[in-house]
C-alpha cells in the first residue's frame, strides 16, 4: 500500500488532450498531476489524448511529482485501451473513475498485469457515486495495488441530487465514509475540486475544511490554485516546531521510564508523538520535493 506521508497537498487535473497543459505541468509546483483521459476529454479526442499522455509521461521531465492517469471506465469504448496503454507508460498510478465495487478494481488490475504494469504501479479510485460510498471499505481492500481515493464531488452531488454548499453538509457523510475506509487501510485521500475559479475565499474555505476533515490535499483544476493548497495542506512552521519539541520531550521522559510528559501545560502521550512524527516526516518530504523543483 502507498505510504501516506508523501506530499499530496495539490493534485492538478489536466485534460490529456491539451498538449500545452501537459507541457506546462512540468514547471508547476503541484505535488501531483492527474493526466485525464475521462471527463475533460471529448469523445473525438480520446485516442489522441491517450497517445499524448503516454508520450508525455515516457518523455519525463515531471520531477518528483506523482503522476496518475485517469482512464475511462471499462464500460466505455476507450477504457480497455486506456488501461492497457497506461500500464506500461511509467506513471505512478492509474486512477479509475466512478468505482462502485471491488470487482471493478480487480478488472482493471487484471488488465494492468496482462500489459506489463510494474509491481509498484498503484491503483487509485475516484469515489463519486452513492454505490461507491456504500462500498468504500470493500474498494479499499480490493487490491494490494490500492494507493488512494480521490473524491469526485461533482459527480457525487449530481447523483445525490444535493447542493454544493459552503460547508458541504449534504455530502459530509460520503466524505466521512471514504476517509474512514482510507485511513483504516493506509490509503491516501484527496478532496474534490472547487469549481468556481473566481471565488478565492470559497476555495480557501474548502481547503481548510478538507484539511480539518483529514484529507491529504485537494484536487485542482487550474494552476493558479496550487500555491494556496500547498500552503494550507502543509504543516505550519509552528506545527513542526511544536512537534519536534514534544518528540524530544517524550523521548527524554521515556529514557527516565515515564510514559507521559507535560509540555507547556499539555499532556503528551505516545499518540501525540506518533502524529508529531507524521507531521515532521511530511514537512521533510515537502522540503525535499520543493528543493528538487527549485522552489
Ligand atoms: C478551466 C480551464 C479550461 C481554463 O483553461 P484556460 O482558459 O486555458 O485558463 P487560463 O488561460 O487561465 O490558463 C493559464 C495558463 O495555465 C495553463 N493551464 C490552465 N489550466 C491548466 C491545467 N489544468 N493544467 C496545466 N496547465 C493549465 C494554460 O494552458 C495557460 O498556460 P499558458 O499558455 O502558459 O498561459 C483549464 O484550467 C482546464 O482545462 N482545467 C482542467 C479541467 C479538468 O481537467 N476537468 C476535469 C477534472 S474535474 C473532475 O472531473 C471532477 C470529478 O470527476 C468529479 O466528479 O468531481
Ligand atoms: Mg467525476
Amino acid at each position: 500500500m502507498a505510504a501516506t506521508a508523501r506530499p499530496r497537498r495539490s493534485v492538478l487535473y489536466m485534460p490529456g488532450s491539451n498538449a500545452r497543459a501537459l507541457e506546462k505541468a512540468r514547471g508547476l509546483a503541484a505535488d501531483g498531476l492527474i493526466l485525464d483521459l475521462e471527463d475533460a476529454v471529448s469523445p473525438d479526442a480520446k485516442d489522441v489524448a491517450r497517445q499524448q499522455v503516454c508520450d508525455a509521461v515516457k518523455a519525463g521531465g515531471y520531477g518528483g511529482r506523482e503522476l496518475l492517469v485517469r482512464v475511462n471506465g471499462l464500460g466505455t469504448p476507450w477504457g480497455y485501451a486506456d488501461v492497457a496503454a497506461a500500464a506500461s507508460c511509467g506513471a505512478h498510478g492509474i486512477l479509475i473513475p466512478k468505482v462502485e465495487s471491488a470487482d471493478m478494481v480487480r478488472q482493471v488490475e487484471a488488465i494492468m498485469q496482462a500489459n506489463g504494469a510494474p509491481a509498484d504501479m498503484a491503483i487509485w479510485c475516484m469515489m463519486e457515486t452513492p454505490k461507491g460510498m456504500l462500498r468504500a471499505e470493500e474498494i479499499a481492500l480490493a487490491s494490494p495495488r490500492m494507493g488512494g481515493f480521490v473524491m469526485g464531488t461533482s459527480d457525487l452531488a449530481k447523483d445525490l441530487h444535493c447542493a454544493h454548499t459552503a460547508m458541504r453538509l449534504p455530502m459530509i457523510t460520503s466524505l466521512g465514509l471514504c476517509l474512514l475506509a482510507a485511513r483504516a487501510y493506509g490509503l491516501a485521500a484527496i478532496d474534490g475540486v472547487y469549481l468556481d475559479l473566481n471565488d478565492d475565499a470559497g476555495f480557501e474555505a474548502h481547503c481548510l475544511q478538507g484539511l480539518e476533515l483529514g484529507f491529504d490535499g485537494k484536487t485542482l483544476i487550474h494552476p493558479k490554485t496550487i500555491d494556496v493548497a500547498n500552503r494550507l495542506f502543509a504543516p505550519s512552521e509552528k506545527d513542526v516546531s511544536w512537534s519536534q519539541t514534544i518528540i524530544a520531550a517524550h523521548a527524554a521522559a521515556a529514557a527516565e521510564g515515564k510514559g507521559v510528559v507535560v509540555v507547556d501545560g499539555k499532556l503528551i502521550e505516545n499518540l501525540h508523538v506518533e502524529n508529531a512524527k507524521r507531521l515532521v516526516a511530511l514537512a521533510e518530504q515537502i522540503a525535499q520535493l520543493e528543493a528538487a523543483l527549485g522552489k
